[in-house]
C-alpha cells in the first residue's frame, strides 16, 4: 500500500479508544506566516491544540509541516502571526526557553549522541529539570546528590515504560533504527513535557515497529496526559491515533477536523492525488 494515499488508508490495529478527556486550548497559532527569502513556507495558518489531544499535521512534501513544528519549538520565528501558549502571548522565544515552558520534541532525522549509551542519552533530556549549578554541586553535595538520584529514578521509570531495559547500557549508534526512535522518544519525555512534538515518529519503520510506536504514543498520551502534535505521512496511523488533523499544502491550511472529516475533504483529496509523493 502506498501509505501516503489518503484514499487507501486502513487504520492500524492499535485498539485506540478516542474517548479521552480533551481539555481547553493549550496552544493557539494565529495567522502564522513564515518566509525564507522568496519561499513562503507558511501562509496565514491558524489552528489550535487542546489539552490531552493528539493533533496530527499532514500534507504533501514541502507543505510546511516541519516549518510549523519549528515555529512551535522556537527554532523559527514567523514574520507574521501570534503564538499563544497557556494564555500567554509568546515574544521571540529561544528553543531552550520553549523547552523550559514544557514543550519537547523529536526530530525527523534522529538527534541523539550516537556514542553515548541509551541511559546517558535519556539523561540529557533532564537538562531543563536540573537546578543544581556547578557551585551548588560543589558546596551542597548532599542536595546535588539527591537531585541526581531523582533524575536517575525518573529516567529508569521511562526505560521501564518504553520497554528498553535490555539496551540501557548499549551505545545508541549500535541500535536498529526503530529502537533509536524509541530512545529519542524517551529523551523527549525525560523533560516531562506538557506538549510533545513528534516529527515523523514512524518514518522508516516496518509495520510491526509502527504498531509498537503507535502503542507507546497512545500510552504516553493516556497515562501521562501529555498533549501530542505529530507530523505523519502514514494515513493509517493518522486515522488510528489522532483526535484532530490539520492539513497543509504549499504553506496554506486546506483542512482541519476529525480524521474522517479531513479524509473526506475534496480539497485534501485533490492535494494528495495531485502530488507525486
Ligand atoms: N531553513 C530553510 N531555508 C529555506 N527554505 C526552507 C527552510 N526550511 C524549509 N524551507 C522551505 O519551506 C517549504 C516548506 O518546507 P517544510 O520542510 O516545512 O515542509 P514539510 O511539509 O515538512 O516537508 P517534508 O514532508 O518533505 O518534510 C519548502 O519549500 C522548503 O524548501
Amino acid at each position: 500500500m502506498n501509505t501516503r494515499d489518503i484514499t487507501a488508508a486502513p487504520p492500524l490495529q492499535t485498539g485506540h479508544q478516542p474517548a479521552r478527556k480533551i481539555g481547553v486550548v493549550m496552544l493557539d497559532l494565529q495567522n502564522i506566516s513564515l518566509s525564507f527569502g522568496g519561499i513562503k513556507a507558511l501562509a496565514d495558518v491558524s489552528f489550535n491544540v487542546r489539552e490531552h489531544e493528539i493533533r496530527a499535521i499532514i500534507g504533501p512534501n514541502g507543505a510546511g509541516k516541519s516549518s510549523m513544528i519549528n515555529v512551535i519549538n522556537g527554532i523559527y520565528h514567523p514574520q507574521k502571526g501570534k503564538i499563544i501558549f497557556r494564555d500567554q502571548l509568546r515574544r521571540g522565544m529561544s528553543p531552550s526557553k520553549v523547552a523550559r515552558q514544557g514543550i519537547a520534541r523529536t526530530f525527523q532525522n534522529i538527534a541523539l549522541f550516537k556514542g553515548m549509551t541509551v541511559l546517558d542519552n535519556i539523561m540529557t533530556g533532564r537538562n531543563t529539570k536540573m537546578h543544581s549549578s556547578f557551585l551548588a554541586n560543589a558546596i551542597w553535595w548532599g542536595r546535588a546528590r539527591n537531585e541526581e538520584m531523582r533524575h536517575r529514578h525518573k529516567v529508569e521509570e521511562l526505560i521501564d515504560f518504553l520497554e528498553i531495559q535490555h539496551i540501557r547500557k548499549t551505545p545508541v549508534g549500535r541500535l536498529p533504527y526503530g529502537l533509536q526512535k524509541r530512545v529519542e522518544l524517551a529523551r523527549a519525555l525525560a523533560s516531562e513535557p506538557e506538549l510533545l512534538l513528534l516529527d515523523e515518529p514512524m518514518a522508516g519503520m516496518n509495520v510491526e515497529e509502527k504498531q509498537d510506536m503507535c502503542r507507546f504514543i497512545l500510552d504516553v498520551n493516556q497515562q501521562f496526559g501529555t498533549t501530542i502534535v505529530l507530523i505523519e505521512h502514514d494515513m493509517g496511523v493518522v486515522m488510528d491515533i489522532s483526535d484532530r488533523v490539520v492539513v497543509l499544502d504549499y504553506g496554506k491550511k486546506i483542512g482541519d477536523g476529525t480524521p474522517a472529516a479531513v479524509m473526506a475533504n475534496q480539497e485534501v483529496i485533490k492535494a494528495y492525488l495531485g502530488s507525486s509523493h
